[in-house]
């Protein structure tokens, strides 16, 4: 019988079966154990089991893990009105790092997010997965630095949040009642703001057309990394909205809270479904080589970067 994928690639510990009982499925097991091997290695192209994975095959919550599932339960239970008001308020009266674009890229080195059940990469690797995508289709070098970047507001993990709850994951807005086509929406059910006589209508405490800079989107990287770049950087408002709303999935993937635009979002959302495919389907990519991208990137960075420090 031919080999299996994990047994070409395992080393010896992990063919004996010593740890391979402790990861929880499949995909986690390939990945982590590619990255091992391409990292020791020095081997970068693509190998003969890649897992070039059909664009069908992602964000199947169905069927992900119970990592995946209790993460969400917590995070619909826990993101409500009250803990999005206090996390806005914390996050401009507490201070909290100063670093470059490249070293918060790698303190979020050893961040795996929870959320996620087609990448168990680092964060870096799917920073640079994503901008290198970006960057071989030739597209503008905002966007490729927008790639780059997107998921640094994961570092607010380790400055104050109370989990991954508050961190990673798609967001959705609060105030307002929780669409359906919101990922596992029974989740709701746990939230004391779902049956709220306000916050549990359709339009909740906001208007119609009141544009979504007027929306509390349920905090996390998006917003936290949106405040950080828009006083910081001389990126476009589509890089912007790019960073702000690329896990507001039940919007710009799902259709949903439409009601909520104003004429601006319209065109955001072009940006943003833009974006998307190179956030989600690098995941599959070859791992790039930190080292040899660095120049490159770091160039970029202080093309739009006019400070070196940054505050976060
Ligand atoms: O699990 C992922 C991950 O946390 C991403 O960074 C986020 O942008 C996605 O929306 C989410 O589904
Ligand atoms: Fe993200
Ligand atoms: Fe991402």
């Amino acid at each position: 019988m031919a080999p299996s994928a994990i047994e070409l690639v395992a080393p010896l510990e992990y063919r004996n079966g010593l740890a391979l009982e402790n990861l929880s499925d499949d995909i986690d097991a390939v990945n982590v154990l590619k990255a091992r091997m391409q990292r020791e290695s020095g081997m970068l192209d693509k190998s003969d089991f890649d897992s070039e994975k059909d664009k069908s095959k992602f964000r199947q919550y169905e069927d992900a893990c119970d990592r995946v599932k209790n993460f969400y339960r917590e995070q619909h239970e826990k993101q409500t009105v009250a803990y999005n008001l206090k996390a806005r308020n914390d996050f401009k009266f507490k201070a909290r790092a100063r670093m470059s674009i490249w070293q918060a890229m790698e303190k979020l080195n050893t961040l795996i997010d929870e959320s996620d059940p087609d990448t168990s990469l680092s964060q870096i690797e799917h920073l640079l997965q994503s901008a290198e995508a970006i960057r071989r289709d030739g597209k503008p070098r905002w966007m490729q630095l927008t790639g780059l970047i997107h998921d640094l507001g994961k570092l607010l993990f380790f400055y104050g949040a109370e989990g991954q709850w508050d961190v990673v994951g798609d967001t959705f807005p609060v105030g307002c009642a929780f669409d359906q086509r919101i990922i596992y929406p029974d989740t709701f059910n746990g939230n004391p703001d779902n049956d709220h006589p306000i916050y549990g209508t359709k339009y909740g405490i906001y208007a119609p057309a009141c544009g979504l800079d007027n929306i509390m989107l349920s905090w996390g990287h998006d917003e936290y990394l949106y405040h950080v770049v828009k006083d910081q950087s001389t990126l476009p408002p589509e890089a912007l909205a790019m960073i702000r709303y690329h896990s507001f999935y039940p919007w710009h993937n799902g259709g949903a809270y439409m009601e909520f635009m104003n004429e601006h979002d319209w065109k955001m959302l072009e940006a943003v479904k833009a974006f998307n495919p190179y956030d989600l389907y690098s995941k599959s990519d070859d791992i790039p080589s930190i080292e040899l991208l660095k120049p490159y990137y770091l160039e970029l960075i202080d093309e739009f970067f006019p400070k070196k420090i940054l505050d976060w």
